[in-house]
């Protein structure tokens, strides 16, 4: 078996992200990984009758319990959170406990948020599901939940102790969900890396066909991209800030149409294209490199329109709650050319309105 290794380089909090086909199944890596002798694994309903009782197996050397949460963006909330803080008291897990993150993105930043806080911190280890969860959610340590009023509102930095894919849980997910995490995929490109933007265009066919070679060169590229980001800036005190090209846009039509009517990475979708025509319409994009943008989004079966019913104040209000507000401003993350992204702060009211008809 063939098995990458990236480092996420943090001083002592650094760790490695593995990948690899049928990685659940690596005993003695799971074993070098964990510190302590007691592990909860959480999991949802989906994920659980798929993939647990391989994880399990793998793990009989530890003292184990797992834990199940229901399906969907909505359970990434603050009940959630609390039902699993206490389904660790009543299982008397100390701070010595590790969590075993195992599942989708959802999964991954409300484990980690646990992790965060219960007892004041506890270590996790991420084992990301989906193609979101390996490319982008499960490394970089921002965890979080939902609030009714926005997305991922509470929530911490919190590093895992390591991030281990196993490229092949990736050949039961569902082709929406495929398409919700090649967004993510796409943004890499868009913000950071013209040549790997261009090799999605000309391999589409072999990562739609979940070619295993071409799936793993699109997942190590993503996570290096972010593990050299994260280094660089854990907090997202600046660069950071580029990941979030589409969100300031997404987050609002994630929110305002309920947690997961529109998926994730759809919403991203959305919010990339409107952030590129906002680029274009001052002339810092090229109407090629925009077109360029659509046409690829769109021929990976994401949506490059926002919802209809959503009008200019119902995205504002939401909007005006992003993490990246300063001082009032509302700062958007925006395409100069494919392979390049930087920060905007002065568009105005005229401009979002003509942006979002
Ligand atoms: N922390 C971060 O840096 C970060 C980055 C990007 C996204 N996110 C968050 O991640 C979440 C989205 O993650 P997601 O797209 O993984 O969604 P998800 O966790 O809801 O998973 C998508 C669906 O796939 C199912 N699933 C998971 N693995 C499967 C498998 N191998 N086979 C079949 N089904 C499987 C899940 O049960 C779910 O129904 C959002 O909440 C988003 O805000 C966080
Ligand atoms: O890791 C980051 O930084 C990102 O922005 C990655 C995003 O894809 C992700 O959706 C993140 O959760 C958004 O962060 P938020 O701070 O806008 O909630
Ligand atoms: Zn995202």
């Amino acid at each position: 078996m063939h098995v990458s290794e990236i480092e996420v380089s943090l001083d002592t909090r650094s760790y490695p992200i593995v990948i690899g086909q049928g990685l659940l199944k690596d005993q003695a890596l799971f074993e070098r990984l964990i510190r302590g002798k007691k592990v909860v694994i959480v999991t949802n309903e989906t994920v659980a009758p798929l993939y647990l009782a391989e994880l399990e197996s793998t793990l009989s050397n530890f003292d184990l319990l797992s834990f199940q949460l229901p399906d969907g963006e909505q359970y990434k909330s603050l009940e959630y959170f609390e039902k699993l803080n206490s389904f660790l008291l009543e299982n008397n897990c100390g701070r010595d406990i590790t969590l075993v993150a195992l599942g989708g993105g959802v999964v991954g930043d409300l484990v980690g948020f646990v992790a965060a806080c219960y007892q004041r911190g506890v270590d996790f280890v991420q084992v990301p599901t989906t193609l979101l969860a390996q490319v982008d959610s499960s490394v970089g340590g921002k965890t979080a939940v939902n609030h009714p009023l926005g997305k991922n509102m509470i929530g911490a930095f919190k590093q895992p102790q390591a991030v281990v894919i196993d490229t092949q849980t990736l050949s039961t997910l569902p082709a929406r969900e495929f398409a919700a995490g090649m967004a993510e995929v796409l943004k890499y490109g868009i913000v950071f890396d013209r040549s790997f933007w261009q090799s999605l265009i000309d391999d589409k066919s072999l990562i739609t066909a979940l070619d295993e070679k071409s799936l793993v060169t699109v997942i190590k590229r993503c996570c290096q991209i972010k593990a050299e980001i994260v280094a660089a800036d854990e907090t997202e005190k600046g660069a950071r800030a580029l990941l979030n090209l589409g969100h300031t846009f997404g987050h609002a039509i994630e929110a305002e149409q309920g947690y997961g009517v529109w998926l994730h990475g759809e919403a991203v979708a959305a919010g990339m294209v409107i952030a590129a025509k906002v680029a274009e319409l001052r002339g810092y994009l090229s109407e090629d490199d925009y077109q360029e943008i659509v046409n690829t989004i769109a021929s990976y079966d994401l949506p490059t329109k926002k919802p209809e019913s959503m009008q200019t104040a119902d995205f504002v209000k939401h909007m005006k709650r992003d993490k990246k507000v300063q001082n009032s401003v509302m700062r958007f993350i925006i395409p100069t050319e494919i392979g390049h992204c930087e920060i905007m702060d002065d568009l105005t009211a005229q401009e979002l309105e003509l942006v979002l008809k």
